[in-house]
This record gives structure tokens, C-alpha cells and sequence, in this order.
């Protein structure tokens, strides 16, 4: 109910957020999370400081960037990154998982559906240039992409650690892991939590480029401009014939997984582990 809402209040009425504007003689629209650039290829920013974690807001001001781009024939193809140094994305929001209402659990969990869905199927190239730690739900946007380039820095890690927090990595999450990396790598790193470091995630197949973190955004671009090159009726036609089985699995049971999530994080146990986890994030700090 609040996508739609705030989908009309974007997309129609001459929402200032959503207006694309002139800005330095760059084409880009913004809402306050999420920049667009349209000038040249694509580009997709996350910019929700610290950590850049998928709140509701963010969640839904991302799904109506991408819908506004789908929507915009020109655009062919969107690069997704991040403008948070040191952070793709933290993932899901703790936060709208933790302490509330079984009512908002089921329209967070909806609204995470929907992203992935429209990410997952999109007709556009999805290219991640992967700028930092990008652990569970950031792993998803990447696992999401066509191609995915990673900065070589130790410090970033990538993948579904969900296993650490004591919850669990819905199936969905676990069918496009098995998709990129097989089943048996899938596996193992679901059970154990496993957050690879570019290196061992470009051997297991995670990210398929990893390059110096000054290059990261220029590889990106050059993947897109190879990836333009093909036509898109086929192209489009292939990857809907790769993915539509995936996505066709979550659409045959979008209620009940919304069901099966919020009797999941409701109950104490789960909810005890995320204090834990909470708890030792801030620890790290001080
Ligand atoms: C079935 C459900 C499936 C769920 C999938 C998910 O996506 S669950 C989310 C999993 N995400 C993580 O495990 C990432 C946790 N975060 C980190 O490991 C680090 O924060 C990170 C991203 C490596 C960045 O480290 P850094 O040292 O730069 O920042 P710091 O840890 O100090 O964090 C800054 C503040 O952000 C808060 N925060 C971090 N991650 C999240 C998050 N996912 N959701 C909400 N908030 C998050 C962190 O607690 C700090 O808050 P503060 O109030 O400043 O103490």
C-alpha cells in the first residue's frame, strides 16, 4: 500500500522528487536516497549513509528509480553502485526486521519481494560495480545483475551470511545463489555465512570481474558498452528464458512467503538472535 501510494506521489502529479532535471549539464533525477545519472549509460547510487541498509524508504524509493528507468525506452542498460565509500550496501534494514509489528514485517517483506522481482527481471542490463562490503541483502542487488565488477580491496566482503545472524536466507535468495555459483558452492556458503573476500568470491563465481578499486566504476562501463552491443529482443528474450523459472517460483507464492517471513521474525528466538547481533555491531565500534 505504501509503494503504491508513494509511487503515485513520483511517477505523476509533477512530483519535484521524482522530476529528472538538468544538473550540471548531466541528465539525473534523485529522490533522497537513491540518484539516478541518465546522461551516458545509466547509473543507479545508493546513498543512504551510514551503510547504505535497505530501510522501507530505500526500498521503495529504489523500485520506483528502476521502474521510471524501465519506463524510459532510451534506457537500455543502468550500472548500480554506491555512493557510501567503503559500502555497496549492508543489506536489509535490522532495524524494520527487528522490534516492530507482525503487520510491518509483512509490508517490509512485500516491499523486499518487490525490489527483487523488478531487479531480477528487469529487460535492462543490470551492471553492479561493487564499491564495498555488500554482506546479505547487498549480495542480493549484485546476484541480481547481469555482470557484477568488484573493487579489489580485502576489506570488502561479499555474500549471504544470513546463517550468522541466526535467521535464514529465504529460498528465493537460495535458488539465485544455486543460479550463479551451483549448488554445492551454494551450500556450503548458505550454511557457514560465508562473506568472501573478492578474491575467493571471483573464484566461486560470485562476481565475475575484480579490479583495482580506482577502475571499478570505468570496467563497469566498458562491460555495459560490450553488453549494449548485442540486440536487445534477443538478449532480453535470453535472460527472461535463463530467470523466469526463479522468479515464476516466489510469484506462485508471494503470500504465503510474506506468511512464512513474518511468523519467522516474529518469533523470540529470532528476535533474540538479531538483538545479539545488533549488540555486537556496536560493540565493534567502541
Ligand atoms: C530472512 C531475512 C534476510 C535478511 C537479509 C539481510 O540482508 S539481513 C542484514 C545483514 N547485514 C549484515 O549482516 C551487515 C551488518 N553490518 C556490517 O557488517 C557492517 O555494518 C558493515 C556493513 C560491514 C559496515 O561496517 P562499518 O564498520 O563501516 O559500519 P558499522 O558496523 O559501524 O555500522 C554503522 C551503523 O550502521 C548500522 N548497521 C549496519 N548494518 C546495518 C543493517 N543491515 N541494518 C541496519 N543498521 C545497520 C550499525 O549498527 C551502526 O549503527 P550505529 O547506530 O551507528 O551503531
Amino acid at each position: 500500500m505504501a509503494l503504491a501510494a508513494a509511487r503515485r506521489l513520483l511517477l505523476h502529479a509533477g512530483s519535484r522528487l521524482g522530476r529528472r532535471e538538468a544538473v550540471d549539464g548531466a541528465r539525473r533525477f534523485a529522490n533522497k536516497r537513491v540518484l539516478v545519472e541518465t546522461e551516458g549509460p545509466a547509473v543507479m547510487k545508493l546513498r543512504n549513509p551510514p551503510v547504505n541498509s535497505l530501510s522501507l524508504e530505500c526500498l521503495t524509493e529504489f523500485t520506483i528509480s528502476l521502474e521510471k528507468l524501465e519506463n524510459d525506452k532510451s534506457i537500455r542498460g543502468v550500472i548500480l553502485t554506491s555512493e557510501c565509500p567503503g559500502i555497496f550496501s549492508a543489506g536489509l534494514d535490522l532495524l524494520e526486521m527487528y522490534g516492530r509489528n507482525p503487520a510491518h514485517y509483512a509490508e517490509y517483506w512485500k516491499n523486499v519481494q518487490e525490489l527483487w522481482l523488478r531487479l531480477y527481471t528487469s529487460n535492462m542490463i543490470l551492471v553492479s560495480a561493487i564499491n564495498g562490503a555488500s554482506p546479505a541483502g547487498g549480495c542480493l542487488l549484485a546476484l541480481c545483475c547481469d555482470y557484477r565488477v568488484m573493487a579489489d580491496n580485502p576489506k570488502y566482503t561479499i555474500g549471504l551470511n544470513e546463517s550468522l545472524l541466526g535467521i535464514v536466507a529465504p529460498f528465493w535468495f537460495k535458488d539465485m545463489y544455486v543460479n550463479t555459483i551451483g549448488h554445492r558452492e551454494a551450500e556450503r556458503a548458505l550454511q557457514l555465512g560465508t562473506l568472501f573476500s573478492p578474491a575467493e568470491a571471483l573464484k566461486v563465481g560470485v562476481v565475475d570481474e575484480v579490479v583495482p578499486e580506482d577502475q571499478v566504476h570505468s570496467k563497469a562501463r566498458s562491460v555495459m558498452t560490450k553488453w549494449l552491443a548485442i540486440p536487445d529482443h534477443s538478449r532480453q528474450l535470453t535472460k527472461n528464458m535463463m530467470r523466469k523459472a526463479t522468479a515464476d517460483n516466489l510469484i506462485k507464492q508471494r503470500e504465503a512467503d510474506i506468511q512464512n517471513f513474518t511468523s519467522f521474525i516474529s518469533k523470540d528466538s529470532i528476535q533474540k538472535s538479531l538483538h545479539m547481533y545488533l549488540e555486537k555491531l556496536k560493540q565493534k565500534k567502541g
